[in-house]
Order: structure tokens, then sequence, then C-alpha cells
């Protein structure tokens, strides 16, 4: 999973610049940050559905379109899929209960 997200990352920082005509990766670029940020909010949503459905075909393939359209707000953001694998490595083994509770309070 990892190495086909690596690639996937790849691809799209290649085709960031390709022509928008030809290239879904350049024509949402070309749109603006708002707008592939308002692509990655439907996606989810359209996984929420799916899930909430229990149609497992349709949250596989709104799991793929949003992971693919986060990469693309991370590319847009200049953050590499390694920053964000960097931060779930930190946290394994941590359990978000003790996490939580350890910390500071207001
Ligand atoms: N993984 C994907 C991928 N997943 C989804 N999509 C596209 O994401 C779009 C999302 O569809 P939606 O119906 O949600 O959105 P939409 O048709 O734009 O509708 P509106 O936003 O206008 O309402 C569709 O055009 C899908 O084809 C993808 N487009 C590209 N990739 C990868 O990116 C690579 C580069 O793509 P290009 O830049 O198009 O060459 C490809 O080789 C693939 O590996």
């Amino acid at each position: 999973m990892r190495a086909t997200l690596f690639t996937l990352e790849q691809t799209i920082r290649q085709r960031r610049s390709a022509d928008p005509s030809t290239s879904y990766v350049a024509k949402l670029t070309a749109r603006g940050r708002g707008k592939i940020a308002q692509k990655v909010g439907e996606e989810a949503v359209e996984a929420v559905i799916a899930a909430m459905a229990g149609n497992r075909d349709e949250l596989v393939g709104e799991s793929a379109d949003l992971l693919f359209h986060l990469l693309l707000l991370l590319a847009d953001c200049d953050i590499s899929l390694d920053a964000v694998c960097d931060e779930l490595e930190r946290r394994e083994g941590v359990s978000g209960i003790a996490e939580k509770a350890s910390r500071p309070t207001d």
C-alpha cells in the first residue's frame, strides 16, 4: 500500500504541470487549492455514505478517490507523503485513549 501511494505521489507531482486538457491532476491544480480541498471533502463524505450504506465496493472506490485527492492536496501544499508516514510512525504503539488523557487541560 505504501509503495502504491508513493508511486501515485510521484505521478501527481509530475502531472501537476501537464496540459490541463489531458490531465485531471493539472486541471484540478489549475482550479486552485480551494477546489482541491473541496474535492477532498466531497470524496470523504461519499466514502462515509458508502460505509453507512454497507456498500463495500462503493467504499473501496470512494476510499481510492479520497486518498488520491488527499495526495493531490498534500502536493499542492508541498507536504510529502513521507512527512505524514513519519507522523503515523511516531504515533505507533501510543494508544489514542492514553494520548488524549495525557493532553494538558485548559
Ligand atoms: N488515481 C487517479 C484518480 N482517481 C480518481 N480520478 C479522477 O478524479 C475525478 C473525480 O471525479 P468526480 O466525478 O468526483 O469529479 P468530476 O468529474 O471532476 O466532477 P466535478 O468536480 O466537476 O463535479 C475523475 O475525473 C476521476 O477520473 C483520478 N485521476 C487520476 N488518478 C491517477 O493520477 C494519474 C494522473 O492522472 P492525469 O493527471 O489525469 O493524467 C493517473 O494515471 C492515475 O494514476
